[in-house]
């Protein structure tokens, strides 16, 4: 085998399917789950067309801004709430489309909203909180795609001090999927840094009962 078949054969863009053992969780990572060019494409449409938002939330009393920028999209027209205040709901674009289309392929679901971050930097990141509340929160599908700056997903138990955090790093193109129980089980957070680097887009995909 000559030296290029051999570097054909670990192409970069081989999906790389990894399952987390994990106590009351159902976690699987798809590293390269978007092709490089596609990544490159799809981070630079999305930074350009998404409406970001400043949103706010309430500590102490005082509304302070989130570490992050967000943009909700959606079938409805609807408004949704998250922290404390009523965000926009935009309709589907083509590319958030092309993105559910390509996570559907993996799940039987089919999803109803996304919830899009901007990490502009270092300084924003998401602190530990568990996705939904209630019944929601104790069986449901959510697909998580990252473009840019590849960022630690750290998870934790939310009530065994005894089982280790994990970390698991979302690198440009890849995908997450938490399913079942994880949100009801483990907490996530997405740490600050304090060293120089680049932008990061993240995409939640949701399914909401109605
Ligand atoms: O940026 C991420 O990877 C996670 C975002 C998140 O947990 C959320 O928006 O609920
Ligand atoms: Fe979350």
């Amino acid at each position: 085998m000559n030296l290029f078949s051999q570097m054909d054969l670990f192409s970069s863009d081989e999906i790389l399917k990894t399952e987390f053992d994990l106590p009351g969780a159902d976690v699987t990572l798809f590293e390269n789950f978007f092709t490089t060019d596609e990544s490159n494409r799809l981070y630079n449409s999305l930074l350009q067309n998404t409406v970001w938002e400043q949103d706010q939330m309430t500590i102490y009393g005082k509304q302070v801004n989130l570490p992050r920028l967000t943009a909700w999209y959606g079938d409805a027209e609807a408004a949704v709430s998250y922290s404390d205040k009523r965000s926009k709901m935009h309709a589907w674009n083509t590319d958030l489309l092309f993105i559910k289309n390509r996570i559907e392929q993996e799940v039987p679901i089919k999803f109803t909203r996304c919830l899009l971050n901007y990490y502009r930097d270092g300084k924003d990141s998401v602190d530990w909180h568990q996705d939904y509340e209630g019944e929601q929160r104790k069986n449901t599908v959510i697909g998580s795609v990252t473009f840019g700056e590849k960022r630690p997903f750290q998870l934790k138990h939310a009530t065994r001090k005894d089982f280790k955090r994990i970390d698991i790093p979302l690198a440009h193109g890849s995908l997450l999927l938490m399913q079942g129980a994880t949100q009801n089980n483990w907490k996530h957070k997405i740490p600050k840094t304090t060293k120089k680097i680049n932008p990061r887009i993240n995409l939640t995909f949701r399914w909401i009962k109605s």
